[in-house]
């Protein structure tokens, strides 16, 4: 990825020493769980609504249920159609900081599962996904390769901003 920016190598692995320093990259196991016969979803409810990861990269592995969707530059929701032994990889949010918006973060959801009716009624089973939420080293700063664009900012920092932005300060 350095390397497609004309970047050297190692500018984004060597701050993402994951096994041996602090830091905010999580792995997260989802459940979407078989509704219950009687639920009747709301107009335009979905499983996961629209939204941009925080970190920098993030790795998606999803059974075959389906229902992920990414969006297009254009604005144009694509089904993630699931494949064996594939792995879903999207920009987050400081990648694209830390690129100067070369690298965008790419919006996704979750909408009914392919076996789900429309009202999400009973349906067949369950969906599992498990996300890898890279981040840097918690106390990294991230230079943006075009200096003029952004301030630098710690690692920490950033994700501590999105979350109050999200869910306020507590
Ligand atoms: O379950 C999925 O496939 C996506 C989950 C996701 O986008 C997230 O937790 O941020
Ligand atoms: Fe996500």
């Amino acid at each position: 990825m350095a390397l497609s920016l004309q970047q050297e190598r190692t500018l984004f692995t060597k701050l993402h020493n994951t096994l041996t320093k602090k830091t905010r990259t999580q792995v997260r196991i989802l459940n979407y769980p078989k509704m219950p016969e009687d639920f009747t979803k709301t107009e335009n409810q979905m499983r996961l609504g629209e939204h941009t990861d925080w970190g920098t990269v993030t790795f998606i592995a999803q059974d075959n249920m389906g229902g992920l969707q990414v969006k297009s530059r254009s604005g144009d929701w694509i089904d993630v159609t699931p494949k064996d032994g594939c792995i879903i990889v999207l920009i987050a949010e400081l990648m694209q900081r830390w690129t100067s918006d070369k690298f965008q973060a790419n919006p996704h959801r979750v909408v009914k599962l392919p076996c789900e009716s429309e009202s999400i009624k009973g349906g067949e089973k369950s969906r599992f996904s498990m996300i890898y939420f890279g981040n840097p080293d918690w106390d990294a700063v991230i230079n943006s390769i075009d200096d003029s664009k952004y301030e630098p900012i710690k690692a920490n920092d950033h994700l501590d901003e999105l979350w109050n932005e999200s869910f306020g300060k507590y």
